[in-house]
């Protein structure tokens, strides 16, 4: 694969690897609707990558393609290093992809700690009759989900809550509880759609920094769709943008920033 760039250190310090996730000539079709056309990019290890296009762009679809819930009718999707085969979502989690929701999907009657417990569900390896049967592996494999969803509550900062129904918790930290869920799952990509969609500004601020501490203290890679174009150039090393199932545009901010096609597009703001 195409995996042969050198790493470099960003402005604020942090390291840029090679390819982790490649995408290679992705057609998507609903019917007879082409949600993605022909679009290739990749994500690098260490990266924030962000998506992003007018209404109905075929934003939410690549990263259906990215997280396995759909497979293209083409292309091919590379991660590290190997090419992917058809699977079910599940099994793609629990190879280093998790992602969290446009519309939050939280247990809202679950407390916010046993909502972040089920980030790991995926990892448990000892299955009913071996938790029977050995209960000492059973054991063990809690003690670590716990050290790890302990970790990841002290991290993002939800202590104070984590005895509370997420149900009852105001819409950004429901945000930063799913969040923490899909860190819970220790992902190597981190997928996330629309992080600040519905948020104040002072939400806003709180995960934009969120979003770059995980990425830069836990090493996580991120890919994201966002609207919000400040927060899009802000946080992002590059950026593609689609318009009409097509990539129209890729590169860091400011060549996007400066990209007719991409301005074009915007001004546009045709299609919703
Ligand atoms: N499950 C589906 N069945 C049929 N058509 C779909 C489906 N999902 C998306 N589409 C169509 O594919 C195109 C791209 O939609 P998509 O939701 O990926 O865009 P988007 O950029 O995420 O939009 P938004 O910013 O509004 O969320 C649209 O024309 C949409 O109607």
């Amino acid at each position: 694969m195409k995996d042969t760039q050198d790493s470099y250190v960003t402005a604020d310090g942090r390291t840029i690897g090679g390819t982790m996730l490649d995408l290679r000539n992705i057609t998507l079709r609903f019917g007879g609707v082409e949600a993605i056309k022909n679009i290739s990019f990749d994500v690098r290890e260490g990266e924030i990558r962000a998506i992003i296009g007018p209404n109905g762009a075929g934003k939410s679809s690549m990263l259906n393609v990215i997280s396995g819930f759909y497979v293209p009718q083409e292309g091919e999707v590379w991660f590290r290093g190997e090419k992917r085969k058809p699977m079910k979502p599940f099994r793609v989690a629990r190879n280093g992809i998790a992602r969290t929701f446009q519309n939050i999907a939280l247990f809202e009657g679950m407390t916010v700690l046993d909502n972040v417990m089920t980030g790991r569900l995926n990892d448990m390896k000892a299955g009913m009759l071996s938790q029977a049967l050995w209960f000492g592996k059973a054991e063990r494999e809690e003690n670590e989900n716990r050290e790890r969803v302990e970790r990841i509550i002290d991290f993002l900062e939800i202590q104070h809550i984590r005895k509370v129904p997420v149900g009852r918790l105001p819409y950004g930290l429901k945000k930063r509880v799913e969040l923490a869920r899909a860190l819970a799952a220790e992902p190597d990509l981190l997928l996330l759609d629309e992080p600040m969609a519905g948020m104040n500004v002072e939400e806003k601020e709180d995960m934009s920094r969120y979003i770059l501490d995980v990425n830069d203290e836990m090493g996580t890679t991120i890919a994201l769709i966002e609207h919000d174009m400040g927060v899009v150039m802000d946080l992002s090393d590059r950026v593609v943008v689609m318009d009409y199932g097509r990539k129209i545009g890729d590169g860091t901010p400011d060549e996007v920033r400066n990209n007719q096609e991409v301005i074009d597009a915007y001004l546009g703001v045709a299609h919703e």
